[in-house]
């Protein structure tokens, strides 16, 4: 619905700003609020575009685009969908760390709901004065790790309007569907405590238990304002990551993106590496530097696929080595949560190691899959790479830690010590590698390669619960679709500008799959097919 005079002009969702017509403009009650030129939509995003190449770097890149997508979300997204490779590193990771650090100095306006815990025991009311009546879809962080920076408190709302970004963006959920939160639950970054600009509640982060009651509190009123809504768990720190995750996820639908999204898309990018390199994921041993939540959600699923490979649970965990800031994994360990048990080694294996570090697993363990979700940037040193390649013809390297800062190798650097035989996927985007005259893409192995297809799949086939299967199916479908299947030289996940086409082949499958298992209403393949293409927006003045 278009409104009437100066609230239809700055309503950012249905605004046409200089491109309303003559006819709009007097029907709407705009004559004279506009200058006289009438402007098509293609003017609006070339002269746009010529303003963002003006911006000196990529913060304030990213800001220019933020407060377009404030003052017209059309304009905003028909710009975005022209320049995707470019764009996505500036509304996205890398740059959002940037501006989630410094969200409360380039702050303008406000973006959907700032959940605050002075606010407890209101939290119903919070949720009804959301600025978007209907939701398909809530983000919500806590701020307590923002990709590998840590702690930015209410800073860490760049991410939910980031990533909602790319749900509209590739996975075509209605931007007016969106509903981007942060809980405000205090932080212990004592820069931001002390920062005279910040905007959160400054308070350290509350204990456990206030915690989980306000989780609690909050889970309610969405589930009671938005019965149906997605609600997707964001860059929450670990020890809270998987305990929310457990608590919500056979009652309502909802998923922990670092931990299942990250899963998915690595296994996608791992079926094209394993097919390039001639073995199977379950013939590999295979080495995780980190074991948080993301670290771990990527093993799990690893570690399924290698059983529904062949192995047995027990055969699956014998290949997988997790180290972490103190050492290998081991079950002498203390102290380790259950999902970092279930991947710890026998202390026999390694009793007559002289040491259990990643240098010393990878000296010892026949290595093909070296992965990064530590935030430990150069982890992965030549030493250790030159002895991995040692072992195997094309190793296959994943520094998937982010942003870029924190990631465990730079892909330059891998080709370089591999003679370029290792096979590559990073967290963060890189230029390409030349080698032999030719630039080759290095593969984004990032979750957006997922959550947007994901949230058109249950959107469209109005599922209830995403369950494991829906995750796989996503997986499967998105390794199917990598390049180096049909020519190895190529990356292993999809051009950026044949993402939105894969969203939607994965959003079907997925459906499909959501169907299958009971948590979709009945629909036929067709049906499902064409409930997706009806449910994608495009950005177009209506
Ligand atoms: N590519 C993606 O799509 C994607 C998705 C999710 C998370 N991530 C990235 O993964 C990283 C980790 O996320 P998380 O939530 O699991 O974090 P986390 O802080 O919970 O876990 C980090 C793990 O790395 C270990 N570690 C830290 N420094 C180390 C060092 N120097 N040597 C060895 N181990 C070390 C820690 O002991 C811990 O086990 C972040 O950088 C995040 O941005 C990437
Ligand atoms: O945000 C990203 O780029 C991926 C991932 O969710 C992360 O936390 O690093
Ligand atoms: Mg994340």
């Amino acid at each position: 619905m278009v409104h009437k005079g100066q609230n239809g002009l700055f309503d950012a969702l249905t605004t046409k700003g200089t491109a309303f017509t003559r006819e709009e403009r007097a029907e709407l009650g705009l004559l004279g609020l506009l200058p006289y030129a009438v402007k098509t939509l293609d003017d609006q995003v070339a002269h746009t575009y010529q303003e963002f190449s003006r911006r000196r770097d990529d913060l304030d890149k990213h800001i220019y685009l933020r407060a377009l997508q404030d003052r017209n979300e059309t304009l905003f997204y028909r710009l975005l969908a022209g320049h995707v490779e470019e764009m996505l590193p500036i509304v996205y990771t890398p740059t959002v760390g940037e501006a989630c650090e410094r969200f409360s100095d380039i702050y303008r306006r406000p973006r959907g709901l700032f959940v605050a815990y002075p606010d407890r025991g209101r939290l119903r009311e919070v949720l009804r004065n959301r600025p978007n009546r209907d939701v398909d879809v809530i983000v919500v962080t806590d701020g307590q790790r923002i990709l590998g920076l840590g702690d930015q408190g209410i800073g860490g709302m760049g991410i939910p309007i980031g990533k909602l970004s790319l749900y509209t963006l590739i996975g075509g959920i209605d931007p007016a569907r969106t509903l981007p939160v942060v809980l405000d639950v205090g932080t212990d970054n004592v820069e931001r405590l002390e920062d005279p600009n910040y905007l959160g509640w400054r308070h350290r982060r509350i204990g456990d238990d206030e915690y989980y009651a306000f989780v609690d509190e909050f889970v309610t009123a969405v589930r009671e304002e938005l019965p149906e809504v997605l609600l997707q768990w964001e860059d929450f720190a670990t020890p809270h990551a998987l305990p929310i995750l457990e608590r919500y996820r056979e009652e309502m639908l909802t998923f922990n993106d670092d931990i299942q999204g990250t899963a998915a898309v690595t296994l996608g990018a791992l079926q094209g590496a394993a097919r390039v390199a001639g073995r199977p994921l379950a013939e590999q041993q295979v080495v995780m530097l980190g074991a948080g939540s993301a670290g771990i959600g990527v093993l799990e699923m690893i570690r399924q696929e290698m059983v529904a490979q062949g192995l047995s649970d027990a055969e699956a965990a014998e290949r997988i080595w997790v180290v972490d800031i103190d050492g290998l994994l081991t079950d002498d360990r203390t102290g380790l949560s259950d999902g970092q048990r279930r991947f710890a080694q026998p202390a026999e294996r390694v009793e007559d190691w002289d040491g259990t570090g990643l240098a010393d697993v990878v000296h010892r363990v026949e290595v093909g899959v070296l992965l990064g979700l530590s935030t430990a940037a150069g982890a992965f040193t030549e030493e250790i790479v030159r002895e991995m390649a040692g072992k195997t013809d094309r190793p296959i390297i994943f520094p998937l830690s982010n942003p870029t800062s924190r990631a465990e190798a730079h892909p330059r650097e891998l080709d370089e010590w591999t003679d370029g035989r290792a096979l590559v996927a990073t967290g963060s985007p890189f230029a390409p590698v030349e080698r032999g005259g030719k630039a080759r893409r290095i593969a984004q192995c990032n979750n957006v390669y997922i959550f947007p297809a994901m949230g058109l799949a249950v959107t469209a086939a109005r599922a209830t619960r995403v369950t494991d299967e829906m995750m796989r199916v996503a997986a499967r479908t998105l390794g199917e679709a990598s390049p180096a299947l049909a020519d190895p030289a190529e990356p292993l996940l999809p051009a950026w500008e044949d993402v939105p086409e894969i969203a939607t082949r994965i959003a079907t499958a997925v459906a499909v799959q959501a169907v299958k298992d009971g948590v979709a209403p009945e629909m036929s393949e067709d049906e499902v097919a064409e409930a997706v293409r009806r449910t994608r927006w495009t950005p177009e003045y209506r």
